[in-house]
């Protein structure tokens, strides 16, 4: 069956194109992201959402959402979405992170012309038969001092764009480098310097716990009188009460909001101002970059769905399409060598360590490492995947620490978990051949060399004359047939290894009959599809 994409929001034709040329089934549902009820009733039909900032991915939404593999956020913020609850649940969460950067620069820079030359009221004005040229003095910006909060990609655009205008550019990002800073040809300030300098002030960065109100009332109070503020970042910047009564006072000459504390902002402090310009959230809202975000989530979700390619996801590592075929094998590998642990385990695992060597190393082993952790804690969460586990790890307090070294053996790539329980260490090496399937070569300290199967005995024994044919006896008398045997010792007459694929499941009592077989320590059914 191929996988179905919902669109909920607004977005370019160029999307459903590129969902159908790829396979992908699309219902294009433009309005159904502001109808909750309705979206969750037909949320639970979908691999894929692709959505802007109407729809509100929420943790009862992705309850529903049983098939959801990805939410695609065509745009830059995901603050409409819940990735904790995403995450938690295995859904991807991914954005463009570039696609409307220009767009939104522009009009950061349009809202301040806007500001400096009072534009609309102008317009509004002159359109009204009034004629009033006394009315309205502007500002030049040439020379003037712009303070960009917020260096990243829009916040650079802005910042470029600013000195094209022959404007004195300063940025507080506490993430920029010295040298993107020489680079930009911008002078990296503290905010305190930023508010106390400059003459336009425009927000870029994300709404977080840290930049909540970062224009607060007492941030206002610290900004150059005459000041210009343009927000087209996010609402929640700025306390907008505060900048209200500054422009009241006059402190503030102006400020250029298209976003705000409350979307859709049908009332506002700033509202009725004759200093403020507003737009409603227009900043993305160009047909370039309309189309630029369209395609690239429609392309990004399209690589997830149908070849597990990860770009810009806000909850995983990136895997590039090149990538995923590569790091497949060892994805399951880590994957069944997770699994073997968890099954193998008579305790909770208290810390995992997942050793990498050798040329798997150059591969994205956080993936891998996820994947491993997401195998460990199968047999105990059904449901769980490689996006959650890592999450699901920290909250059940499973410490997870990731080892990169050079290859130290025979192998090319290795990996090697080693899981800690109150009850010891279970440690497993694995490798991948070129034939591209996983293997088990290590169990502890004793080598074997198992492919995984569906269903599978592990034992541990004494090295003892006869053993064999009983155990085989026992699956015999429970007619269980065995498909492949791999076995391994430490040394003659030590502890021995076994894996051991069968044939159908091992019926519970045959399991008890085998572990009360002489010299058996620990007999295990592992189940690895
Ligand atoms: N109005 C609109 O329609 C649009 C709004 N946006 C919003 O614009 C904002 C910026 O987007 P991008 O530049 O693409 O993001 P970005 O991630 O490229 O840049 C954000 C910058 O903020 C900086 N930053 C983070 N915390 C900070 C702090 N506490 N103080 C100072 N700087 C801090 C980061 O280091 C980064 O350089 C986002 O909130 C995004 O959602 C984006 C597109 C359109
Ligand atoms: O999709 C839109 O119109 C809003 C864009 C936006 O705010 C963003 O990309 O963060």
């Amino acid at each position: 069956m191929p996988p179905r994409v919902l669109i909920s929001d607004s977005l370019s034709p160029a999307a459903a194109q590129i969902f159908r040329l790829r396979g992908i089934e699309v219902d294009c549902e433009p309005t159904l992201g502001k109808d909750s009820d309705k979206l969750a009733a037909a949320i639970g039909d979908y691999d894929g959402l692709a959505i802007r900032s109407a729809t509100k991915v929420t943790a009862d939404l992705l309850q529903r959402a049983s098939r959801l593999k990805v939410v695609g956020r065509a745009g830059v913020g995901v603050d409409n979405v819940d990735v904790p609850a995403a995450t938690a649940r295995g859904v991807i969460v991914m954005n463009t992170p570039f696609g409307n950067s220009v767009t939104a620069a522009e009009h950061a820079i349009a809202l301040m012309f806007a500001l400096a030359r009072e534009i609309p009221a102008a317009d509004a004005s002159t359109q009204a038969g009034k004629w009033e040229k006394n009315r309205f003095m502007g500002v030049e910006i040439t020379g003037k001092t712009l303070g960009v909060v917020g260096c990243g990609n829009i916040g650079s655009n802005v910042a470029e764009r600013g000195i094209g205008l022959k404007m004195r550019v300063i940025a507080f990002d506490p993430y920029l480098t010295e040298e993107r800073a020489r680079t930009l040809g911008v002078e990296k300030v503290e905010l305190d310097d930023l508010l106390a300098r400059a003459d336009f002030i425009t927000l870029h960065t994300p709404l977080t716990a840290h930049t909540k109100n970062i224009l607060s009332a007492e941030n206002i109070a610290k900004t150059k009188k005459g000041a210009r503020i343009v927000n087209c970042a996010r609402g929640g910047l700025v306390d907008e009460e505060a900048l209200r009564k500054a422009l009241d006072d006059g402190h503030i000459a102006g400020a250029a909001f298209d976003v705000f504390a409350k979307e859709p902002a049908t009332e506002n402090p700033l509202f009725g101002h004759p200093h403020v310009v507003c737009t409603p959230h227009l900043g993305a809202s160009t047909s370039e970059a309309q189309e630029k975000v369209a395609l690239q989530i429609a392309e990004q979700m399209s690589d997830y769905l149908t070849r597990g390619a990860i770009a810009n996801a806000v909850n995983f590592p990136s895997i590039t399409a090149e990538e995923a075929p590569r790091l497949k094998p060892f994805i399951e590998l880590a994957e069944k060598l997770g699994l073997f642990a968890g099954q193998v385990a008579r305790a909770g695992v208290e810390k995992l360590s997942v050793v990498y060597e050798g040329a798997v190393t150059l591969e994205k082993t956080r993936a891998m490492t996820a994947a491993a952790i997401s195998g460990l804690l199968r047999p105990i969460l059904e449901d769980i995947n490689a996006v959650a586990a890592p999450v699901v790890a920290k909250e059940r307090g499973v410490a997870v620490e990731e080892i990169t070294r050079e290859a130290q053996g025979d192998y090319e790539s290795l990996i090697t978990l080693n899981a800690l329980t109150a009850q010891g260490e279970i440690r497993v090496s694995g490798t991948v051949f070129h034939d591209g399937k996983p293997r088990i070569i290590r169990i502890g300290d004793i080598g074997v060399d198992a492919e995984f199967s569906p269903s599978m005995i592990y034992l541990t024994n004494e090295d003892r004359p006869g053993f064999i044919g009983r155990f085989a006896g026992a699956l015999g008398d429970a007619e269980v047939n065995i498909a492949t045997f791999a076995l391994g010792r430490d040394r003659p007459g030590g502890q021995a290894v076994a894996l051991v694929a069968i044939d159908g499941d091992l019926p519970a009592r045959a399991l008890s009959k085998i572990e009360r077989l002489p010299g058996v320590k620990q007999a295990v059914t592992l189940k690895f599809s």
